[in-house]
């Protein structure tokens, strides 16, 4: 789909979505230069634009390069240890520590290519390739749902906790740290649905696939009596602890403290957007932007006190494969 006229619709506050319709393409954190951007299209088949000249990417695409330099293993460590002090100290009960990676973008990569590439290899996930001026290029193939639905009958995850899958088949037993890392973030989610007064059902947890990963996932089901406040929803929803922290205020302003990079539209979320029809959002994840002479590749995990150094470093690298498994041919 593509908006081909008028105004792209920029916000700062989630809240403003409330009764909004298109598709939304929101920051793990909006401020000046991040905008929560919604696309309302008025065409559905992008054949008919083939013929028109396609505008080149913009300025903020060199800014953005210029700002997301690689973590190296050295600064990833550092960070590592940040974050699991107060963890150790019990400041946090979750922290999730992330990075970047640049690749030069070679002469022969076809975002389109890369994007019918992901569709075919990842079919468990939610696959999307999107441009606008405002957050330039991104494609991604993410398994967390933020929030999805239509009329009365909606639902949101709990994903978290990560393993490789084992000979191509999901894993049985999972450790106790990965179980912890996703009961936090189901327990969140429950509580946050309690503010609202709504009692959900719940599947899970259980296991699923994302590419060569495994999670695990909690379903919660519930019912909306009114769908004009989805922004307020999703205010409450966003950061979820699968990318954040708890307790969440306090984690997500220590992220973007000492995190020590602009995370950007990575963790954020992504989908379709409609209070009136259907609706179907994403967690931002296993994604990178896509410059004009770069590509950005994000990863992160969930730490607790216990986490190990070469475990989370490794999650990390085994995440980075989803996207760098369709840079090339
Ligand atoms: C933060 C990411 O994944 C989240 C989703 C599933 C499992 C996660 C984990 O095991 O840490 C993360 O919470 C990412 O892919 O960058």
């Amino acid at each position: 789909m593509a908006q081909t006229t008028g105004h792209i619709r920029t916000f700062y506050d989630l809240k403003e979505l409330n009764g909004e319709q298109g598709f939304v393409i929101a920051p793990f954190h909006s401020g000046s230069n991040k905008p929560i951007v919604l696309i309302q299209p008025d065409c559905l088949e992008l054949e008919k634009l083939a013929a028109t000249p396609c505008e080149p990417l913009n300025e903020l695409d060199d800014a953005f390069e210029e700002s997301n330099r690689d973590a190296s293993k050295k600064e990833y460590t550092r960070k590592f240890h940040a974050f699991v002090q107060p963890l150790q100290e019990k400041e946090f009960d979750k922290l999730v520590l992330s990075r970047s990676t640049t690749l030069r973008r070679e002469a022969t990569f076809s975002p389109a290519a890369a994007f019918f590439r992901a569709s075919k290899r990842y079919t468990h996930s939610y696959v999307y390739l999107c441009y606008t001026p405002q957050t330039g290029m991104w494609l991604g193939s993410t398994p967390e749902i933020i929030l999805s639905g239509e009329q009365g009958s909606w639902s949101t995850t709990a994903l978290a906790g990560t393993q490789s899958l084992q000979q191509g088949e999901l894993p049985i037993n999972w450790d106790s740290k990965n179980k912890k890392e996703q009961q936090l973030v189901a327990s969140y989610i429950r509580r946050q649905l309690q503010t609202l007064h709504i009692q959900p059902t719940e599947k899970g947890p259980y296991a699923v696939r994302a590419g060569e990963l495994a999670h695990l996932k909690t379903d919660f089901h519930f019912a909306l009596q009114e769908t004009n406040s989805l922004g307020d929803m999703l205010k409450l929803l966003h950061p979820t602890p699968a990318v954040c922290g708890l307790p969440k205020e306090k984690a997500y302003r220590f992220i973007l403290s000492q995190e020590g990079y602009d995370r950007s539209y990575y963790s954020g979320f992504i989908g379709n957007l409609n209070p009136s029809g259907r609706t179907d959002l994403y967690v931002n994840l296993r994604c990178m932007h896509i410059g004009k002479e770069r590509l950005t590749l994000y990863a992160g995990g969930g730490l607790l006190p216990t986490s190990k150094l070469a475990d989370e470093w490794n999650e990390t690298e085994k995440k980075l494969q989803t996207m760098l498994a369709i840079t090339n041919n």
